[in-house]
């Protein structure tokens, strides 16, 4: 398979996804012809590098890893298509992409595991619903998971985001300590790496492509990531332009404070739908 080889989810009236299946990276949604994902134009696609935007999926791990790369290794994996698009007798697209522990995964992490990642495509909605198996008869194994979505904006400075009213959070960009945002809305004014847990059920955000907003509802993640690099930052990432960051705001639905915990033979799903309002 092409480090590139991608899968395209068509509704009809220019509504598509991709997926990249390195990674099973969304890296398009396109809504009536709009994009509404950010993907870098310095974006590297060498099947090595995980790809600057769309939506990275992360896992077993959000962050910095002793054992392996960076948020894990399932946005550098190739990934299996389980179902090729189908059209769904309401007429939205889905398509189902899997993944499994292989000599890779083992070499980072000795558990065996799947992943199911089903994605469905509605007239102006994008649902991602993940599946993780624990097929071990004697392992447990813990694992955090997070979807990195990157939303295209005008610019980030003017979009808000609600859903993280009162809740408490770790940023990152400062020195890791807790703090509690007591605003109603969360703007971006600098470089923002904020870890926001039990965050609310939806997340609208403001501004988004054409001056519309962007509802995010998500199921059995409880943390949401709001990251910005910013512009001195920006500079330092090599698949991001020094003028790209005010296009991009990333808010990233996940369970990271309190991990997932599987017992042998058992299961976890979550899942998100984004909706252009
Ligand atoms: O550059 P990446 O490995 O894709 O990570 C991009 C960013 O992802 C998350 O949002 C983290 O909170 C940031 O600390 C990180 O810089």
């Amino acid at each position: 398979m092409a480090a590139t080889s991608v899968v395209v989810l068509d509704r009809g009236n220019n509504t598509t996804c991709t997926v990249n299946l390195f990674g099973a990276s969304v890296v398009s949604w396109r809504v009536n012809n709009q994009e509404q994902l950010f993907v870098s134009k310095q974006a590297i696609f060498d099947g090595k590098r995980p790809i600057r935007g769309g939506v990275p999926f992360v896992f077993p791990q959000f962050g910095d890893w002793a054992f392996g790369p960076m948020h894990g290794f399932a946005r550098i994996a190739r990934w299996h298509v389980e179902k090729m698009p189908e059209r769904l007798p309401s007429g939205d697209v889905e398509a189902v992409f899997s993944l499994m522990d292989d000599d890779f995964t083992r070499s980072m992490w000795h558990f065996q595991f799947r992943l199911t990642y089903r994605l469905i495509l509605r007239e102006k909605e994008l649902h991602f619903n993940i599946g993780v198996y624990n097929p071990s008869k004697e392992l447990t194994f813990s694992c955090q998971l997070l979807l990195h979505t990157y939303f295209k904006v005008p610019d980030v400075r003017r979009c808000q985001i609600t859903g993280l009213h009162g809740c408490m959070f770790i940023d990152k960009s400062r020195d890791g300590v807790m703090y509690q945002d007591t605003r109603e809305v969360v703007t971006i004014n600098e470089c923002t790496s904020r870890i926001y847990q039990n965050t609310m059920q939806e997340h609208i955000i403001t501004n988004v492509v054409s001056g519309r907003k962007m509802r995010i509802q998500k199921y059995n993640f409880p943390d949401t990531v709001i990251w910005n690099p910013w512009a001195d930052l920006a500079k330092e990432i090599p698949d991001l332009g020094d003028d790209e960051f005010p296009n991009m705001v990333c808010v990233e639905a996940g369970r990271i404070a309190a991990p997932i915990v599987l017992l042998p033979g058992t299961a976890f799903e979550a899942s998100q739908i984004l909706q252009v309002m």
